[in-house]
């Protein structure tokens, strides 16, 4: 009777079987267009690189940005019943309020770029199943997630930033990236919203667990997710896969997003390839997952809120970006020497 796009894992593997790649002649145009605009061969550095990658994604070799969307998903976590956050688990729910009055940074962010925000709870009265005893989620309670991701994101956007909200989320993430990648426990585990000391040792703890309780689901990229993962961080997986089915370029966010997206790119090598890292989080192993994913951030400053913020802020330099490339004289045009 589920309207639900997706029943089963293996009805993701398929989307991720048959992805949509970026229009070559489109990129072939903007690389000539770039060529020939008023600045010195490379002047423009980074920026030159994005407006090229958004062309391509969006099949116009002298795109705008007229509609970036942010979307948010909310979910509630099991495993924050162990002490692994410095706030308690109703913060969720009281952000959601905050979220649809207004008030939270990513609002004021999505307001200042001409984004669109929307927030999605995901049964936040029910939280995932502690994973140190088992898998997080079911088959059915992952693909319900990973369908509202999926169904959030704007079929008319033309970028998207997907972000989240969830006490004890870092410890999922971290889970997830120990699980995907390898190494330690402590590797991937930080402070989250603010644990230190012997409680940040705990918490290491707790993602180790994580993964000896859930030893038979890791050799899966989405059975990773659901045995580690929590519904908001399957929803930004199911978000970031229909951005890439739609051509909508994608603005990556912290740690917690970079783990779903994660999922993906194990999954199907280059299924992030319509992505870009927004910003490098202050969360400890951020950097080691962006390094993993091959994504240098655009930004760098200190932020560690999650929620889409650094993400959305990257709007900015991307709009800044696509403003240069399409907007710019030629060297002919402008009757300027040496193009
Ligand atoms: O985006 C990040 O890198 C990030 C780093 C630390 C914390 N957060 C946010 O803080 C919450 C998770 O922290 P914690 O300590 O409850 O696991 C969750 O709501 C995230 O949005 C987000
Ligand atoms: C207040 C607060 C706001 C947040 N926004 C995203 N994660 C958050 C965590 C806390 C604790």
């Amino acid at each position: 009777m589920s309207q639900d796009p997706f029943q089963s894992l293996s009805q993701i593997r398929e989307i991720l079987s048959q992805l949509p790649n970026p229009d070559q002649e489109a990129v072939v145009g903007a690389l000539n267009r770039n060529g020939q605009l008023t600045k010195p061969p490379g002047a423009l550095g980074r920026l030159e690189d994005l407006a090229i990658w958004y062309a391509g994604w969006r099949g116009d070799h002298r795109p705008v940005i007229r509609a970036p969307q942010v979307l948010v998903f909310a979910g509630n976590h099991g495993v924050a019943a162990r002490g692994v956050s410095a706030f308690p688990p109703e913060v969720t729910v009281q952000m959601v309020a905050n979220f649809q009055a207004g008030g939270a940074a990513v609002n004021q962010l999505a307001k200042c770029f001409g984004a669109t925000f929307m927030v999605v709870p995901l049964d936040l009265d029910r939280p995932t199943q502690d994973f140190t005893q088992g898998p997080a989620m079911s088959e059915a309670e992952i693909c319900a997630a990973f369908s509202a991701g999926w169904q959030g994101v704007d079929p008319d956007a033309d970028l998207l930033i997907t972000g989240e909200m969830g006490i004890g989320n870092t410890t999922s993430a971290a889970a997830i990236a120990l699980a995907l990648f390898g190494g330690t426990a402590r590797d991937w585990t930080g402070r989250g919203t603010g644990v230190e000391g012997a409680a940040l040792e705990a918490k290491a703890q707790v993602v180790a667990d994580g993964l000896a309780a859930n030893a038979d689901l890791l050799a899966d990229p989405l059975q990773v997710l659901q045995a580690l993962g929590g519904r908001e961080i399957a929803a930004m997986a199911g978000a970031i896969l229909r951005a890439r089915s739609l051509c909508i370029p994608v603005i990556l966010d912290g740690f917690i997003c970079c783990a779903a997206a994660a999922v993906l790119e194990k999954a199907r090598p280059g299924a992030l390839d319509h992505c870009v890292a927004g910003h490098r989080s202050a969360e400890q192993a951020h950097q080691r997952l962006l390094d993993a994913l091959h994504k240098p951030a655009l930004l760098s400053l200190g932020m560690r809120l999650g929620e889409g913020s650094g993400a959305a802020l990257a709007i900015g330099v991307l709009q800044g970006a696509v403003a240069c490339h399409s907007g710019m004289a030629t060297f002919a045009e402008a009757g300027v020497a040496g193009g």
